[in-house]
């Protein structure tokens, strides 16, 4: 059959075109020369095919899609861009730094680049550092940040003042979820005054604690470099009779990071217990955390925990002085969780005199986040750095660059600072982890019910790294 037939459809005009003997391929033509090579339907040829459910479920949010535009807002000479990091250290901080800069003088020809030395205060206590491609050359393969980070110090009046006095014209803010918060007030202030500025925010955090993106730079490297802990971990729990290797990792009141990090190791099998701040835990009785360590060794001879930094807090306030003390961002400082729970542990294998236990505990946290990024995280920082740079020369501003399902998007602040990204304790992930380790859930039914009251977790089930209602899609722009 040499077919081609043409009718107009509601996005466009379709054709299905075929040779003899083929099925007919089809084509859905619109508007710009947008192309869609559809698959086949059962409608394409059987004839009045009943609908038998047509849902009208809301079609989803879009994001503009990150990438180089036709139109561009800013001369190259005329730019004057300025790069700030905060918060706490993460790899890869350097790569994007690097990668601004090379963006901004290879891809637009801009020569003048400061970088703000400290953080936010910077802007108006320090003095700035001029960045070129040379500067920066090598410094990817170094951790930390050379321009130097700080908490708190956000002063909004005054690093737009200091933006207006120098005549900066792009801010690129990389940080975490604070960070971000920071990037969104000084934006707004621009936009009140009036200012030609364009505000571009690049999502930094081991945390993994942003919500919509689907994951910050430097969590891979940060995951792989815990693993390293949890190795070692292994290895002393293994080599002793009723060894206990646990293990402290970062992450704030998000067990995001943790939960990636258990999840690698369970491909492994050598994980036997992940305590993270989302799941509430207790330590005697039945279905308690002594129990479960007392089968586990009696099982197995040895057991690996990792535990989050943010887990347990509640517990250890009843145990200790509660501390409301918070850092100079306002984020409440954690007591050491690793240091109470193993001596807790320990306690009460000693009291209870029925097994002696080894425990060794290991806390890898600020070595996780001080080491450079690995080539994935350059990869995905260098990719960050240049859709910022993209987006600030086209004219978009007050927006965080990562991607949404695997698209490089452009999404507005408001979108990223309104909440906070958590483990979902009712949903798939959660649930694979538990059924793995064989861990206790901790939880009774009336627990549940009041979880998902509270929390509202997503109707549907959600995979992997994010709730469903972040399974956001992206709109394809290719030009602005
Ligand atoms: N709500 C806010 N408004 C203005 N500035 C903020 C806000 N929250 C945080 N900041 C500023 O952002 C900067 C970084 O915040 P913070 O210390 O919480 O780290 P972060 O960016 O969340 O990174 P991380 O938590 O991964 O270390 C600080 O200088 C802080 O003052
Ligand atoms: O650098 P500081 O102030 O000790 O903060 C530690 C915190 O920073 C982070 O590394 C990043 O937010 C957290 O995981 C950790 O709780
Ligand atoms: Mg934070």
């Amino acid at each position: 059959m040499d077919c081609s037939v043409g009718s107009n459809s509601t996005n466009g005009f379709v054709e299905l075109m075929g040779t003899s003997g083929d099925a007919p391929r089809k084509i859905v033509t619109g508007d710009a020369g947008y192309v869609l090579e559809d698959v086949p339907h059962l409608t394409d040829y059987v004839p009045d095919l009943p609908i038998v459910v047509h849902k009208s479920s809301p079609r989803g949010r879009h994001f503009r899609r990150a990438g180089p535009r036709q139109k561009v807002y800013f001369e190259s000479d005329e730019v004057h861009a300025c790069i700030v990091t905060c918060g706490g250290l993460c790899p890869g901080l350097n790569t994007v730094i690097r990668e601004i800069v090379c963006g901004l003088y290879h891809m637009y020809g801009v020569k003048k680049v400061l970088g703000i030395d400290g953080g936010y205060r910077g802007f108006y206590s320090r003095n700035t550092i001029t960045l070129t491609p040379k500067v920066v050359n090598d410094i990817h393969k170094r951790g930390g940040t050379v321009l130097g980070t700080s908490r708190g110090g956000h002063n909004t009046a005054k690093i737009v003042d200091s933006i207006q006095d120098r005549g900066i014209n792009q801010v690129y803010i990389i940080g975490g979820d604070g960070t971000q918060r920071g990037a969104s007030v000084i934006y707004e202030e621009i936009r009140r005054r009036g200012l030609k500025v364009a505000v571009a925010g690049i999502p930094k955090t081991i945390d993994n604690d942003i919500p919509v993106i689907d994951k910050s730079f430097g969590f891979d490297t940060a995951v792989e470099e815990a693993q390293r802990a949890i190795n070692a971990a292994h290895v002393e729990s293994e080599s002793i009779e009723n060894g206990i290797g646990l293990v402290k990792l970062m992450g704030r009141d998000s067990g995001k990071f943790h939960t990636n990090q258990c999840m690698r190791l369970l491909q492994v099998e050598m994980l036997d217990c992940c305590l993270i701040p989302e799941s509430p835990f207790y330590l005697e009785g039945p279905g308690g955390l002594f129990e479960y360590i007392e089968k586990r060794l009696k099982e197995n001879g040895h057991m690996v925990i990792v535990i989050a930094e943010g887990a347990g807090q509640e517990l250890l306030s009843e145990s200790l002085h509660s501390s409301n003390q918070k850092d100079p961002s306002g984020n409440k400082l954690l007591q050491d969780v690793g240091l109470w729970i193993s001596q807790r542990i320990k306690d009460h294998f000693s009291r209870q005199k029925k097994m002696s236990i080894n425990l060794k505990y290991i806390d890898p946290t600020y070595m996780i986040r001080a080491v450079p990024s690995n080539a994935s995280d350059n990869v995905y920082c260098t990719l960050l750095a240049q859709s910022a740079v993209h987006g600030a020369m086209a004219g978009y501003t007050g927006f965080t660059v990562a991607p949404v399902n695997g698209r490089h998007s452009y999404i507005p602040f408001y979108r990223i600072i309104e909440r906070q990204n958590k483990v979902v304790i009712t949903d798939r992930m959660w649930a694979r982890l538990l059924s793995s380790t064989n861990q206790p859930s901790f939880m009774t039914a009336k627990d549940v019910i009041e979880y998902t009251r509270e929390e509202e977790p997503p109707a549907q089930m959600s995979d992997d790294n994010s709730s469903s209602d972040d399974k956001l899609v992206n709109k394809e722009t290719l030009t602005g």
